[in-house]
């Protein structure tokens, strides 16, 4: 499912929520001259008026779905869906949601089909997909269902001169807080760690990944004496994974889990709730983190960010997390070539 050597690879890109600032981002990513046939998912004319809010021209071209070798910056191709409704930037409109669902739908096939040979996804408004009356949480739960895979949500940073990459991974995503404790079991969190596992070795090439494991509750439980999670939960899960050989450290407090001398102790972080520890990722590299769903039969990275409602129309947003996500995509697609950008 990979594209042949002559040919650019097939990125597809959805839109995100039409109100919001994803088609700006789309339209920035394809001013870049990145090795990709890039494929917009969404409506075409909207494209063109996102184009304009940032002061781009772009030559916007419709889809046809064969393989080209060639793509200048500020080329892109587009698989028309047409909004039900003009958007109105910043005002999220539920008669547009089917439209976005729709484009997540064909991006999933399409990767699955050969179509596509990666999805790069902007930022939806999931309250206003439920608010159409769509149960939604988010990508990474739609696109598992659409593959029927079990998956991990795992959002990494680059690092650089000054820091160590930083990847963490949830062992639950998008639920109630209260929700969590009886989310988490002994299989489902030996299942989330091999998923982690088999990614780190496969996609980033660690040969012996060392994963670190958040306790659930403050200090780790304290030896029992605040929850007792980590000992009736997470150390049994560690143990079974120990003993079939995978590098595991933990149950770490998750409030020292960062701390510097911490850090390069582990290759990537499983922690046990989404707030836990986004914002440490979120707060050290809001522009260059990557999300990325492991597991699935495709290439699927995303932003770090939202839909920043009140920045949609202004031309302001920052596109760094989309490029970023391109840049990884095109860097996990199986042979493909390695960016120049
Ligand atoms: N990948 C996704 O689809 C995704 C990811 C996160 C949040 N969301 C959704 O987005 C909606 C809004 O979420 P939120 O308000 O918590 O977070 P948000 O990321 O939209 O906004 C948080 C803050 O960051 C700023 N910001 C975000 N992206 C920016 C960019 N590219 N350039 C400059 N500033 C930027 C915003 O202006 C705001 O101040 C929610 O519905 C949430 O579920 C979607
Ligand atoms: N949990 C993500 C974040 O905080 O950035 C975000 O909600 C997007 O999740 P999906 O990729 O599942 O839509």
């Amino acid at each position: 499912m990979h594209a042949a050597a002559a040919f650019l690879p097939r990125l597809a890109v959805t839109a995100g929520e039409p109100a919001g600032i994803g088609p700006e981002l789309v339209a920035r990513l394809a001013m870049r001259p990145l090795p990709a046939d890039l494929i917009a998912i969404g409506d075409a004319d909207q494209l063109r008026r996102a184009a304009a809010h940032c002061g781009l021209t772009l030559q916007i071209t419709d889809d046809d779905g064969q393989r080209i070798a060639e793509r200048q910056p500020g080329q892109i191709r587009v698989a028309h869906h047409p909004l039900r409704t003009p958007e109105q930037p910043g005002q999220p409109d539920p008669r547009n949601a089917f439209q976005v669902l729709n484009t997540l739908s064909h991006a999933a096939d399409g990767c699955m089909s050969g179509e596509f040979d990666a999805v790069v996804t902007a930022p939806v408004q999931k309250s206003i997909i439920n608010d159409a009356g769509e149960p939604f949480s988010g990508h990474t739960e739609f696109f598992a269902r659409r593959a029927n895979a079990s998956v991990v949500m795992m959002l990494a940073s680059e690092g650089g001169a000054e820091r160590p990459p930083l990847r963490v991974a949830l062992a639950t995503t998008h639920l109630p807080l209260r929700a969590v404790p009886d989310a988490l079991d002994v299989d489902m969190l030996c299942a989330k760690l091999r998923i982690v596992h088999d990614a780190l070795q496969r996609q980033f090439g660690i040969a012996e990944p060392r994963i670190g494991v958040l306790g659930l509750n403050p200090h780790a439980g304290e030896g029992g004496h605040m929850g007792r999670e980590e000992i009736d939960i997470i150390e049994p899960s560690m143990q079974i994974l120990r003993e079939q050989g995978l590098h595991l450290l933990g149950p770490l407090p998750a409030d020292t889990a960062f701390v510097p001398a911490m850090r390069p102790r582990m290759d990537a972080v499983l922690a046990m709730y989404h707030d836990q520890a986004l914002p440490v990722l979120k707060s050290e590299a809001f522009d260059s983190t990557v999300n990325l769903t492991l597991g699935l039969p495709f290439v699927r990275t995303s932003v770090d960010h939202g839909t920043a409602l009140e920045l949609a129309g202004s031309g302001q947003a920052d596109p760094s997390s989309l490029i970023a996500a391109a840049r990884l995509a095109l860097r996990l697609i199986p042979h493909a070539r390695s960016p120049q950008t």
